[in-house]
């Protein structure tokens, strides 16, 4: 696996402006970003974000998932704190891709958990790899990772292809009618670290845009 830094810009937000590196994966052809704030390369550990592509929760507004309530509120505490980096991977539908992802929520329209839906169209319940995070983080100067994420399996995947995790920092947010069963579900048979007593409401979540 080759991955090449391709370029950078400025990034602005409602929460900050990022500085936003692309990098091209040469093996898939496919292309991540990381956005970074502050200093990230001083030694200490980095407040970070591992988002994979969920182009319906992050760009749609879909309200079936959490991923884009989790985007904007990791984007927010990284500009609270006012350093920090996001890598936005693009492995979307958990490694299936957009459409096999349609085919699952369709299936999940009938009645199938998540995870059903994917082993019933013949995945296993998460494809996805994190293998790329190591180099873009390196080209970064990253060494290490306050990690937001409610899923266990993420850290240990991480630290398996050699980035230390300091700390897993809880991301719950975004609970809505919608989103209730598929979170317990993760919760449930994903193993993810998370109550739905510890959630924001979907309809907490500032979505005010400031200039
Ligand atoms: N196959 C499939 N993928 C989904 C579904 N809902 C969300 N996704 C994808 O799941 C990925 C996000 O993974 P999640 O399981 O929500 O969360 P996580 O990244 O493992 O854990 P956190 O760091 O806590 O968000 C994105 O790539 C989404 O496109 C679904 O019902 N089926
Ligand atoms: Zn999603």
């Amino acid at each position: 696996m080759t991955i090449r830094y391709i370029a950078s810009s400025r990034l602005p937000t409602p929460w900050a402006t990022f500085t936003m590196h692309g990098f091209e994966d040469e093996a898939t052809g496919k292309d991540h970003i990381a956005l970074t704030l502050g200093d990230t390369a001083d030694g200490q550990p980095v407040l970070g974000r591992v988002h994979s592509e969920c182009l319906t929760g992050d760009a749609l507004f879909s309200m079936r998932c959490d991923c884009g309530y989790q985007l904007q509120e990791a984007l927010k505490r990284i500009a609270e704190t006012g350093r920090g980096v996001l890598l936005y991977l693009r492995q979307e539908g958990r490694g299936i891709g957009l459409l096999n992802k349609i085919r699952a929520y369709h299936l999940q329209d009938q009645g199938a958990d998540t995870v059903e839906a994917n082993e019933q169209l013949g995945f296993s319940a998460d494809l996805r790899r994190y293998d790329l995070c190591l180099p873009m983080l390196e080209h970064l100067g990253i060494d290490a990772l306050q990690l937001m994420t409610n899923n266990p399996r993420k850290v240990e995947a991480l630290t398996r292809v050699g980035v230390e995790v300091t700390e897993r920092v809880g991301l719950t947010t975004g609970l809505n009618p919608h989103n209730e069963h598929y979170l317990s579900t993760k919760a449930g048979k994903l193993g993810h670290m998370m109550a739905l007593g510890d959630f924001t409401a979907a309809s907490d979540v500032d979505t005010e845009r400031k200039p």
